[in-house]
């Protein structure tokens, strides 16, 4: 009896607790896999960000757009709705891998149809790592215009970040430039080759100052007095540590970014912890996203610059200028010193030594896999294609395919795109890249790379000398739909059988953007295990479209069901039909 009574309490208390564990999994996973729901309405405005006016593209009214703010695991919903009127429209994630997902990633061309004047597209996809990344337009060279913003992911609940702030804080930084986009697109695409130039202005979070008292502008279109163009400002309380989100999307530039006086502790890339460094200047490059620590603790009396200056190009572009306000001090007031000049443009060697010190932190250290399977050299040249300017991989200058690869590849439709692939390696005993190359004439594909699904695959980027004498330039290459350990740095041309053997298997950073610096080569290791069909290309916009991309194939077989969403434009039109 003793016995049976003790039976059923223990019977009923075996309920009790896998009722108490199955309320507390319910409450966990109704914390955890949020759902964020935003709708987006697109379109053209005037706007002033560096007191000249401009069409610019919004988002609900402002340019950079939201800041999408999530916890690790959340579901995005956005919903955009095409206002453009006469212009399509496509939004990548940038940084964010799309796991299962890929028809989400946002890159016309790629993995959708771009979404047409008047339509709402809703892109849903699952923020599955805390950290810093950007969205942005990805067609044509939309970005440019204003299309673009931040992504901040925290970590889940009660789970700490290895180093300790007091506030968290983010910018965009870009570059502005007063021309369209449809001219600039229009002059590279012409013969003669009309280059973009340098941009006007250095935005802060969209805050910029051109000088509106040059005699050729129009004093109607320019007002220094525009409260859209006072200066961006970040108040600080002295003493206080700030955890300073930066990323870049510029359209061409690549910028050095420092504070008056202050140190700077990074921490984060791409959303990788780093093995923490102090810079005076943090080098960044577009499509890049670096978090910093900053003490307060300079004099609190005054207020100090936030500066930011173009690098590896010879720029006329000014510094781009903003406030970093120590409370109670006016956000406004300027501070009492002249700003700093900044690094000199061409100085390469602090740049490759940023890149090189940037390891995985001790404690998140993700090792990469000891070999790989495929090595792609993949050769950067600035090249003619029938007398047109454009840049190349191997000789092979990227053109879009009308109909995205993801529902061509998916759907067995291979004749709309070539199907002789890329190729691996180039020239690599002949080819001088000291020097302009003697025949500089390319071909243009829309071919692709198929990558063996789940191996590990090296690219190495390798720079050269543009078709200008004495010039090299930085390219920063995006992967979309992965991270990349990034193995190493070096000068001159790659050497397959000495390089290799000084690659970081110890701690090598993870990131999903990278520069290639002048003359120079950068070599990535990536996993191909995420099913879809994926971009990699040079993040400066105007080089993207004129060619410097490839894109990657993996487990296509193993994709899901493609929304229909994605569909209507090419060959996929036939899957809309009843
Ligand atoms: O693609 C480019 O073209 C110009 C220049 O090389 C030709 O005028 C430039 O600086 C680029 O990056």
């Amino acid at each position: 009896m003793v016995e049976h009574n003790f039976h059923q309490q223990s019977h009923s208390f075996v309920k009790l607790v896998i009722f108490l564990c199955l309320l507390f999994l319910s409450a966990n996973i109704s914390v955890e896999a949020r759902i964020r729901h935003y709708e987006w309405e697109v379109k053209y405005e005037y706007k002033s960000p560096d007191c000249f006016k401009k069409l610019s593209i919004s988002i609900n009214g402002k340019t950079p757009g939201p800041t999408i703010v999530a916890q690790q695991g959340d579901t995005i919903v956005v919903e955009v709705k095409n206002s453009l009127l006469t212009e399509n429209l496509a939004i990548h994630w940038h940084g964010i891998r799309q796991i299962g997902t890929p028809w989400a990633d946002g890159t016309e061309g790629v993995t959708q149809c771009p979404i047409v004047p008047g339509d709402t597209f809703a892109y849903k996809f699952v923020v599955d790592r805390a950290g810093t990344y950007l969205y942005h337009a990805h067609y044509g060279m939309q970005r440019q215009a204003g299309l673009q913003g931040m992504i901040r992911v925290s970590l889940p609940d009660g789970v700490l970040e290895p180093f300790s702030y007091d506030h968290d804080k983010s910018i965009l930084l870009t570059d502005w430039y007063h021309k369209s986009t449809y001219e600039q697109a229009t002059g590279l695409a012409s013969l003669p080759f009309s280059w973009v130039g340098e941009p006007q202005s250095i935005l802060i979070h969209g805050r910029g100052r051109f000088n509106c008292s040059i005699p050729s502008i129009d004093p109607t279109l320019c007002n220094a007095t525009n409260p859209q163009c006072t200066p961006y400002s970040m108040t600080v309380v002295s003493g206080k540590t700030y955890m300073l989100r930066i990323g870049s999307l510029t359209a061409l530039s690549a910028l050095s970014f420092e504070i008056e006086g202050h140190n700077m502790t990074v921490v984060e890339a791409d959303g990788h912890y780093v093995e923490p460094f102090v810079v005076k200047n943090l080098f960044i490059y577009s499509g890049e996203t670096y978090s910093v620590l900053i003490k307060a603790d300079q004099d609190p009396t005054r207020n100090y610059w936030a500066s930011t200056k173009v690098v590896s190009r010879n720029s006329t572009t000014p510094n781009g200028l903003g406030i970093f306000n120590y409370y109670p001090n006016h956000p406004r007031r300027y501070p009492p010193t002249v700003p700093p000049p900044g690094p000199r443009w061409d100085d390469v060697t602090p740049r490759m030594a940023q890149s090189v010190a940037i390891k995985s932190h001790k404690d998140f250290i993700h090792a990469p896999p000891l070999t790989s399977d495929r090595v792609i050299v993949m050769l950067n040249t600035q090249n003619r294609v029938n007398g047109y300017v454009r840049w190349s991989v191997n000789n092979v200058s990227f053109n879009m395919p009308h109909t995205p690869y993801l529902i061509a590849l998916k759907h067995n439709l291979l004749h709309t795109f070539e199907q002789t692939p890329p190729p691996d390696n180039y020239d690599h005993k002949n080819y001088d890249i000291f020097n302009i190359a003697p025949n500089v004439n390319a071909t243009t594909s829309n071919s692709i790379y198929r990558l063996k699904f789940n191996t590990t695959v090296d690219i190495i980027l390798q720079n050269a000398n543009t078709m200008n004498l004495n010039n090299s330039e930085t390219h920063p290459w995006h992967l979309h739909g992965h991270d990349f350990w990034v193995m190493g740095y070096g000068n001159g041309k790659f050497n397959q059988s000495i390089d290799p053997k000084n690659y970081n298997f110890v701690n090598p950073i993870m990131k999903n953007t990278i520069p290639v610096h002048p003359y120079g080569w950068t070599a990535l290791r990536f996993r191909a295990d995420n099913p879809g069909v994926w971009a990699f290309h040079c993040h400066i916009e105007s080089h993207f479209f004129m060619g410097m991309g490839v894109v990657f194939e993996e487990g296509i077989e193993k994709v899901g069901k493609l929304p229909t969403s994605i569909m209507g434009c090419g060959e996929s039109k036939r899957f809309l039909r009843p």
